[in-house]
């Protein structure tokens, strides 16, 4: 109802229906405003304007049909105002409620910090007294350690006094003892001088009776063994059947022994022929008995294998592959129609597959090989002939035929009128061409040399086919570096067996690329950089081949290979500058009709050689001679056995010093002479 007093402005307007009020009359002019000095009370402010219309209003009011709802609606409007007094006061409770728990949580705040910060100061004093126990320990720690080294170096002084006290006295008590023993003994050889003058005559008379005793029973145990074996001789020689029985007898015993010895011999000889590998021999794929009961699965899976491809796992150019290949094929048509065997020379760098295709050729064709190398020829000095011997009689018993691969020929090979080569060597190489002089079929004759113009003449002229393996081109090099990748990194990799793995990256396209950089490197190189890189990939720590690792061993590879073409050019320089030997001359030209393994009985000197060798030469028989020798000029130095052959070699051979001319050199291509 505050509205009918005019004091609720702002309020809600009163319902409608109800009279509109009458704006409030303004205040009268001499009211309380002009009070003047009068002091004012509480009511001087009193409207009584306001209860004038709530009079008024209370009349329309009564008069008014809606007097019941007016005020239910004033009641309820006074209700809602006071409850949301109510809601007011609550709302103020709950900010001063919860300004307390802000005031609770703070002093909590406060609490905990200082808590901590007394956990801090509690901890610092703890360590600091832990500090301080700890360097009290230390400090007495010390002063025991100072006192114990006193204590020690005390008592090893004490030790080495009682030590030196105890030296003296044992000196002393040595030298007494010493000085004892030395009169006891001067005593006891006085006192038995003494004894011996004494008995002088008692001890010869003993002598003289031991003596006299001795020599009487010598004489009848003489006397004794004469009586009885003259007896049993004189009843040997009257009884005629006793002695012939002895003699009888002793003859078939001596026979016995002689024969029997010489059985064995012989029995040796051949089985050493047939079963033992000889001496000269580094490789064999013949198998020997000893070597059958140590491994016996690999020689099991050896007598089983098939024939191979004679260039697996070899490459070379395609012409020489195709001519290999030709070779290959003779030889395997020459063992199964059991012809006879050609020799070949294989020369060319080191480390081009000389030895690689030798032995695939064997085992393509069938046969047995056998490697031997030039150089253990030279130290065999004297037993150098044997040995020889033994290599082609051990080969000729082989009943798959046999290759024999003769590595570094050209260290024993050498020309037989060079200074350099002894007697002994000369002897074997000697025996060497006896045995080679026929072409048979019982052998093949491999020479792998990179010297060959180094070979005696005679050895060139029992050479049927000489190939040159010369350093791998482009693109071989690519198929080595690709066949070495797949064997030593690839394989390995991907077989899962073994701690390697590789990285991801292009192989075919890194392969070409490396074999681009590899240009002037043998296959031997190639293959020794394909172990470099799984050896690589093994030190790693994870096993795992980069491309940067592959590089890394390349690029040391080729810095090798550089550094040996620089020695090697070095070598080459100081050799031009040397001047040449003299040229030695010659015995003749092999095959011409001369003895085969004519040895010239020369002093090791070019001068010697110049003497005697116009005396001994044989020529070349000319195309009309047909086989005889030229000028009657054949020596048969070496003795009955030795059959004069005379061959007919075609062409101009230009051939003064028994060496071969520049235009006679091996052809590069290796195109057969
Ligand atoms: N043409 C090639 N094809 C495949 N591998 C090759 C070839 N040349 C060489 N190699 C590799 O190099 C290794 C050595 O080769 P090999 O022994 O045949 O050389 P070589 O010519 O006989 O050398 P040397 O004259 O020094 O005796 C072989 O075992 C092989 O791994």
């Amino acid at each position: 109802m505050s509205w009918l007093f005019g004091l609720n402005k702002g309020q809600p307007e009163p319902p409608p229906g109800l009279p509109a009020q009458p704006p409030p009359p303004p205040p009268p002019a001499g009211g309380s405003g002009g009070g003047g000095d009068k002091p004012k009370d509480k009511w001087s402010n009193f409207d009584p304007t306001g209860l004038e219309r709530a009079a008024q209003a209370a009349k329309e009011l009564d008069k008014s049909r809606h007097a019941k709802e007016a005020l239910d609606l004033a009641r309820m409007q006074e209700q809602t105002s006071h409850l949301e007094y109510q809601s007011k006061i609550k709302e103020y409770e709950a900010a001063v409620e919860q300004l307390k728990g802000e005031q609770i949580r703070i002093q909590a705040d406060e609490r905990r910090k200082t808590l901590q910060e007394e956990t801090k100061q509690n901890q610092a004093r703890a360590q600091y007294q832990d500090k301080l126990a700890r360097q009290r320990y230390e400090d007495q720690l010390r002063q025991q350690q100072i006192l114990n080294e006193e204590n020690l170096r005390k008592q090893e002084e004490s030790v080495q006094k009682q030590e030196a006290m105890r030296k003296a006295t044992i000196e002393h008590e040595m030298e007494l003892r010493h000085k004892n023993e030395l009169m006891r003994i001067e005593a006891e050889a006085k006192a038995r001088a003494r004894v011996e003058r004494e008995n002088a005559d008692i001890i010869r008379e003993q002598i003289r009776l031991k003596a006299a005793e001795h020599r009487q029973t010598v004489l009848e145990s003489i006397k004794t063994a004469g009586a009885v074996f003259g007896e049993g001789f004189r009843a040997f020689v009257s009884d005629w059947d006793k002695v012939t029985a002895t003699v009888a007898g002793l003859t078939l015993l001596a026979v016995g022994v002689y024969s029997a010895r010489n059985a064995t011999a012989v029995a040796g000889r051949y089985i050493e022929a047939r079963l033992g590998k000889p001496s000269l021999v580094r490789e064999t794929s013949r198998f020997t008995v000893a070597e059958a009961i140590k491994h016996p699965v690999k020689t099991a899976r050896r007598l089983k294998s098939k024939p191979q491809d004679a260039l697996e796992g070899v490459v070379l150019n395609p012409s020489l592959e195709e001519r290999v290949r030709d070779i290959a094929i003779a030889t395997r048509n020459t063992r199964q129609n059991n012809g006879l065997y050609r020799n070949i020379l294989m020369y060319g760098p080191p480390g081009t597959g000389k030895t690689l295709f030798a032995k695939k050729l064997a085992m393509h064709s069938g046969m047995d090989y056998a490697i031997m190398t030039g150089g253990d020829v030279a130290p065999m000095g004297r037993d150098g002939v044997t040995a020889m011997h033994k290599v082609f009689d051990w080969a000729g018993t082989s009943r798959r035929g046999l290759l024999l691969f003769v590595d570094e020929a050209d260290a024993f090979l050498r020309k037989r009128a060079t200074e350099k080569i002894s007697e002994d060597l000369r002897a074997t190489l000697n025996a060497f061409l006896y045995r080679t002089g026929e072409q048979s079929n019982k052998f093949m004759l491999v020479l792998a040399s990179n010297q060959p113009e180094q070979f005696d003449w005679a050895i060139n002229d029992r050479i049927d086919e000489i190939v040159n393996f010369d350093l791998p081109g482009l693109e071989e090099r690519e198929r080595l570096v690709r066949l070495y990748f797949d064997k030593y990194v690839l394989e390995p990799a991907t077989g899962g067996r073994q701690r390697m793995k590789l990285a991801q990256f292009d192989y075919g396209k890194k392969c070409s690329e490396i074999a681009k950089r590899t240009e002037g490197m043998s296959g031997r190189e190639i293959s020794k950089l394909g172990v470099a890189w799984q050896a690589a990939a093994y030190s790693s720590e994870d096993g795992i081949l980069t491309e940067a690792m592959i590089d890394a061993r390349v690029d040391d590879a080729v810095k090798q290979h550089h550094q040996k073409m620089d020695w090697l050019r070095g070598e080459e320089e100081a050799k031009s500058l040397t001047p040449p030997p003299l040229s030695p001359l010659p015995a003749g030209v092999p095959g011409s009709g001369g003895k085969r393994g004519f040895t010239l009985p020369l002093k090791d000197t070019p001068r010697a050689e110049e003497a005697i060798a116009p005396v001994l030469d044989i020529n070349l028989p000319s195309p009309s001679d047909g086989d005889q020798s030229a000028g009657g000029k054949r020596i048969d130095s070496t003795g009955p056995g030795c059959e004069a052959e005379a061959k007919t070699v075609k062409g101009d051979l230009n051939q003064d010093d028994g060496e071969r001319k520049p235009d006679q050199t091996p052809p590069k291509d290796g195109s057969p002479v």
